[in-house]
């Protein structure tokens, strides 16, 4: 299981989260949230991430020349996109900066079923997406609220790799690791306050999260 913890706005907390364990470390790029950094914030914050983890940036509705900017300034690995982007549009954005990119689908429970979740991630898939992330819809909000969808929505034959948000913590991240995912990304249920990470519920979110993967497992011939 992968995990990436999202929204970093301190050195601090970064450096924490390294040494914790994280598999990738995403930083937001969208203004009106609290958990939103300034491109030499970002260079500051990614300075501290070392290889084999990833620097996700999170973008919603941003431009083409926005996201050149960043990329000439930032130094990410993936894009996440978390707005109302089109599969079109992710595949035409992330090729004009030479970059691998996620797609967040908002789930709402009022509209979606396991089958039209799976015929998204499709068009998503056509389009080059290397995975796909769920995260619950609030019709005000783009993400980052804490709110939980109903897991029965994730589809068991995804064409993409999913990544579970949306209102993970230590104490429910779990009931996650039974379900056909691939990681799991959490922003406030790490948190003190918007922006401000928790060490405490960094690390228990990565033992509840990694502790189980190997403990059934029997070591043989040396493997
Ligand atoms: O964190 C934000 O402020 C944010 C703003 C706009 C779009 C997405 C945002 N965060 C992402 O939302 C999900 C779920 O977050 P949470 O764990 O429920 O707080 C996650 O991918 C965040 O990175």
């Amino acid at each position: 299981m992968q995990v990436k913890f999202c929204g970093f706005t301190q050195l601090s907390d970064v450096q924490t989260a390294v040494q914790l364990g994280v598999d990738a470390v995403g930083l937001v790029f969208y203004p009106p949230s609290p958990r939103a950094v300034t491109p030499k914030q970002a260079q500051a914050l990614s300075a501290a991430v070392p290889a084999f983890v990833s620097v996700v940036a999170l973008v919603v509705n941003m431009t083409h020349d926005e996201l050149l900017a960043l990329a000439n300034h930032v130094p990410f690995d993936v894009i996440q996109f978390h707005g109302d982007e089109t599969p079109e549009q992710c595949q035409q954005l992330a090729s004009a900066v030479n970059k691998r990119w996620i797609k967040a689908l908002r789930i709402d429970a009022e509209q979606d079923t396991a089958a039209s979740v799976r015929a998204r991630i499709d068009s998503f898939a056509a389009m080059g997406a290397s995975s796909i992330l769920l995260d619950a819809y609030h019709p005000q909000k783009y993400g980052g609220t804490g709110a939980r969808f109903d897991w029965r929505l994730i589809p068991q034959d995804s064409a993409l790799p999913i990544v579970l948000a949306g209102g993970l913590a230590a104490d429910n991240v779990a009931g996650t690791l039974d379900l056909p995912i691939y990681g799991v990304d959490v922003s406030g249920g790490i948190e003190s306050a918007k922006g401000k990470k928790d060490a405490a519920k960094m690390r228990a979110f990565m033992k509840a999260v990694k502790r189980d993967r190997w403990q059934n497992e029997t070591v043989t011939d040396g493997l």
